[in-house]
């Protein structure tokens, strides 16, 4: 019998999730500060079943911006120091980001996870493909709505690139270069933002914001993902 996920075909080669506030940000500071992975999933049920069956992960995320009631951590990138998620795997759900990224793994062979912690490195790999590579970028925006910083990193790489070998852009991807090319760094001036600041979160604000801070590759791989450079 043929298993039907083997029939499926992935309409692009390589995905790119962006979810600056948070999640990808979080992702990208728990490997490059040493953990060994991290798992995304949609639902608390799914993360306290991991857990069940393996104690030795840590379950984290958050729900409306805040920790998960039992959960070990939340969706703050500063609290992934290096003391707390060295050799870890890392079960994470939040509220756009983990979505984000599974539904990523359904449009392409390739997932990689970006942030402005790791933009440049991103960049450098999507531009070692030639240009009948078809790249998907998904910006997990917040709750179905446009999300500023997202659209600023899209931006910014589709500028980056444009120079090497893009030879198409629909409209969105010429809206967030043409936003990336007025700013020319981040502009964290967005409602989001604002949100994470009335919570208290302005050290998570100020991390993420930070370009080429960590320069990781990161990739979502059998479900996990991992640092690969
Ligand atoms: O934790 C976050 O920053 C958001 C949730 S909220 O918009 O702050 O409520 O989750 P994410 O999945 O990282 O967008
Ligand atoms: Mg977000």
């Amino acid at each position: 019998m043929i298993e039907q996920r083997e029939l499926f075909v992935k309409q692009f080669n390589v995905s790119v999730v962006i979810d600056v506030l948070r999640a990808t940000s979080t992702v990208i500071t728990a490997l490059s500060n040493g953990a060994k992975s991290i798992i995304p999933v949609s639902t608390v049920e799914q993360a306290l079943d991991l857990k069940h069956r393996h104690p030795e992960y840590i379950i984290a995320g958050e729900r409306g911006g805040e920790k998960i009631e039992g959960f070990q951590l939340g969706n703050s990138p500063t609290e992934y120091t290096e003391a707390v998620v060295r050799d870890k795997t890392i079960v994470l759900t939040t509220s756009n980001g983990t979505n984000a990224i599974i539904h990523a793994s359904n449009l392409a062979e390739r997932v990689l996870i970006a942030s402005f912690l790791n933009l440049t490195t991103v960049v450098r790999e999507l531009a070692g493909y030639d240009s009948s590579t078809n790249i998907v970028i998904v910006c997990a925006g917040n709750n179905g709505e446009i999300s500023y910083e997202d659209t600023q990193v899209a931006g910014a790489i589709i500028s980056k690139l444009i120079k090497e070998r893009v030879h198409y852009l629909s409209d969105s991807s010429k809206i967030a270069m043409k936003l990336w090319d007025a700013l020319k760094k981040p502009d964290f001036s967005g409602e989001h933002a604002k949100k994470l600041s009335q919570l208290g979160f302005d050290k998570d604000l100020e991390l993420c914001q930070k370009v080429d801070y960590m320069p990781i590759l990161a990739e979502l791989m059998d479900c996990k993902i991992i640092k690969v450079e």
